[in-house]
């Protein structure tokens, strides 16, 4: 096992000034057994980020290390690393022991030490009684283990894994990060994780890394990017619904932004006056969407809340020791 460096990591797409530079240099010191989740929307480059550790795009500038060895002109296959993808690529005539085994064979690891690895990954991924079966006899969830199951023999120094849940269902979905948490607690394999889906992060990640547009604005646990969100980007990523921004409102002064989470706005005889136009009843809680003058806003509040209804006007204010500062050029935390 081992650590993962990323420093000043730059990838330029085709030269000269034709040439559009879509990483801007990443730097990220990844400890021995962290489990990392790179989160964003689509197009910031996370899967370009992690094809650039695999080993299956070229670096344009900066340096990536797999233990204390620059790995940047390192063909994959020399990297120790194993990478699982969202469309499994399985081999369809093969068994899930011949799809587990096959890398090993092509790296001529004699037979007995290959089924006693595949043997130990079907144990851990509690595919056992599934080994003689093809792909095709599987469930979506299955395939993915065995998807895992093939990266595990190979017993890589890091794990990568592109947007590995996001051909599953919602159920299956949650069940597979409950494994994919197991397996990590099991082996302990350095793993960095790609998804588009803040839930996944949040729940996965030791620590997160928040990618916009090619820029890493964060990298912290998911209880500082939550709670301390370094930028109105990442305030606005993370979070459901999102934090309100407020640039207009009473008390804010121009160039900043102010940040409210949903959950933390009360109501207050001697808060803002607040239209509300909509609400939405979540079982518990209710989300209520209303206007403070040009601002839209939206609150989070449970049972045991006074209802209102689209219409109504309502005085809010928000706990104090729960303000985010931002500033509106940047879009930088403040304080
Ligand atoms: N081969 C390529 N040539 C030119 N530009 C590319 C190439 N591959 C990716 N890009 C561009 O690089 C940027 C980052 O792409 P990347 O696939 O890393 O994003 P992503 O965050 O993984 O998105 P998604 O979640 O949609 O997969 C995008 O603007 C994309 O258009």
């Amino acid at each position: 096992m081992a650590s993962l460096s990323l420093r000043n990591v730059i990838k330029r797409y085709g030269h000269g000034p034709k040439a559009n530079q879509v990483i801007h240099g990443v730097s990220a010191e990844i400890g021995d057994h962290e489990f990392i989740v790179i989160v964003g929307p689509s197009g910031c480059g996370k899967s370009t980020l992690l094809r650039m550790v695999a080993g299956l795009e070229d670096i344009s500038a900066g340096d990536i290390l797999i233990g204390d060895r620059v790995v940047n002109n390192l063909e994959p296959a020399e990297r120790d690393i194993a990478m699982v993808f969202q469309n499994y690529a399985l081999y369809p005539h093969m068994s899930v022991f011949d799809n587990m085994a096959y890398g090993l064979k092509i790296a001529k690891v004699p037979s007995a030490e290959i089924k006693v690895r595949v043997d130990k990954a079907a144990r851990i991924l509690e595919l056992g009684h599934l080994l003689d079966r093809k792909p095709r006899q599987l469930s979506g969830g299955q395939r993915q283990r065995v998807a895992m199951g093939r990266a595990i023999v190979r017993q890589p120094k890091v794990f990568l894994f592109d947007e590995p849940l996001s051909n599953l269902d919602a159920k299956l979905r949650a069940q597979t990060r409950l494994e994919i948490q197991k397996l990590h607690r099991e082996l302990g394999i350095t793993s960095l994780f790609v998804t588009h889906d803040q839930v996944e992060a949040m729940t996965l990640a030791q620590r997160i890394i928040v990618m916009n547009g090619g820029v890493m604005d964060q990298f912290a646990t998911p209880e500082e990017v939550y709670s301390r969100p370094a930028t109105t980007f990442v305030a606005s990523f993370i979070g459901s619904p999102p934090m309100n921004l407020l640039k207009h409102a009473p008390g804010v002064r121009p160039g900043t932004i102010l940040g409210i989470r949903p959950e933390h706005l009360m109501l207050d005889p001697n808060g803002w006056s607040v239209q509300v136009e909509q609400v939405e009843l979540l079982g518990a809680e209710r989300l209520i969407y209303g206007r403070i003058g040009e601002e839209q806003l939206v609150m989070r509040v449970d049972e045991s809340q006074p209802a209102a209804v689209a219409g109504d006007t309502m005085r809010i204010a928000a706990r104090p020791e729960k303000l985010h500062w931002f500033d509106a050029g940047s879009g930088k935390r403040m304080k």
